[in-house]
């Protein structure tokens, strides 16, 4: 499969000396959705501006569609979309003229309404972008990005300010962009997008890859969680030896890496013992847990081995 993005210890130091990335790689093939999620300040807006080609990195080295997208920019831009953090436009034009501008510096682009269309915004046209919500913003800069039918997408942030249903929407259109063939990289803060979008993440911590995988490679490691309370009267010592994990009172919540097992053992006990377990709740790890494991790290010294090379 050919990969349409590469990065190889890519390094970025700012002006002032502060080092956002510290060599970190990764590979993205094509048609595959990426996702790079990480604590505030982690480095992913610095990474993917080297992959934009907005800016050069201090050391290794960045290839989109096999080229350095910071010195070989006309080979580069025409084919990816990009949607930054925050895009500026003047504040007085509608919609669609802000559409039909920037349609008019790009090649072979988009209808207007057809942009719009894909973003949900095609009853916003007429609208002043003043007037716009953040939201419908957010929507915008996306039909910008989508606009020149890009073969790679740049995503920073994309549903940032979106509503529960302008987020799904999003993550619809991401997926059929992904069907069309297109490769797309995104950062994100909400956990559930990258969960159920990503084909493959990283997460980045202090301008490192601290863990990558799918979404299910990251979360395998983790144990599966077991709560319950048990009745009055039923002590937790009165469980299975096994089963004697960590009890606040008559709440008791127990990890497993055997999730099927341990329920198993807790429910016979529960049956042969006749006791109810009230509230029981039994879940697989979550990309959740592995993120705050990794946040809660913050002020700890950075593991090297914890460290992996995506490839
Ligand atoms: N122009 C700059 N000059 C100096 N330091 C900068 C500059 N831009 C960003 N930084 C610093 O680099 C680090 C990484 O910032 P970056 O925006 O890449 O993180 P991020 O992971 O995208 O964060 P967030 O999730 O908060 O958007 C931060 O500590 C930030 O303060």
């Amino acid at each position: 499969m050919t990969n349409v993005i590469e990065a190889d210890g890519l390094h970025r130091t700012y002006s002032g000396g502060f080092e956002a990335v510290r060599g970190i790689s990764f590979t993205v093939p094509r048609g595959e959705i990426f996702a790079l999620l990480g604590t505030n300040g982690a480095g992913k807006t610095s990474t993917v501006e080297l992959l934009e080609g907005l800016a050069r990195p201090t050391g290794g080295t960045v290839r989109v569609l096999g080229h350095d997208p910071y010195a070989e920019r006309a080979a580069v831009r025409p084919r990816i979309g990009m949607m930054l953090q925050e895009g500026g436009f003047p504040s007085d034009l509608t919609v669609a003229e802000t559409v039909r501008m920037w349609a008019g510096c790009t090649t072979d682009a988009r209808p207007v309404g057809e942009a719009l269309d894909m973003v949900g915004l095609a009853d916003r046209a007429k609208v002043r972008i003043k007037q716009l919500s953040g939201g419908e913003r957010r929507r915008l800069d996306l039909a910008l990005a989508l606009l020149g039918r890009p073969e790679v997408l740049f995503l920073d942030e994309p549903t940032t300010g979106l509503d529960a249903e302008g987020r799904r929407d999003t993550w619809d259109l991401v997926r059929q962009l992904r069907e069309g063939g297109a490769t797309v990289l995104l950062t994100t803060h909400y956990l559930e997008e990258a969960e159920s979008l990503a084909d493959r993440l990283a997460i980045m911590h202090r301008g490192r890859i601290v863990t990558a995988g799918t979404p299910a490679e990251v979360t395998a490691a983790r144990p599966a969680r077991i709560r319950f309370t048990l009745p009055e009267g039923t002590g937790p010592a009165q469980l299975p030896l096994g089963l004697r994990a960590a009890a606040d009172g008559r709440r008791v919540e127990i990890r497993t890496h055997e999730l099927q097992d341990t329920l198993g053992e807790l429910l016979g006990w529960a049956a042969a013992s006749g006791v109810r377990l009230e509230g029981l709740d039994a879940r697989s790890a979550s990309l959740e847990e592995a993120f705050l494991e990794i946040a809660s790290r913050a002020e700890a010294p950075l593991n090297t081995t914890d460290l992996e090379e995506v490839r």
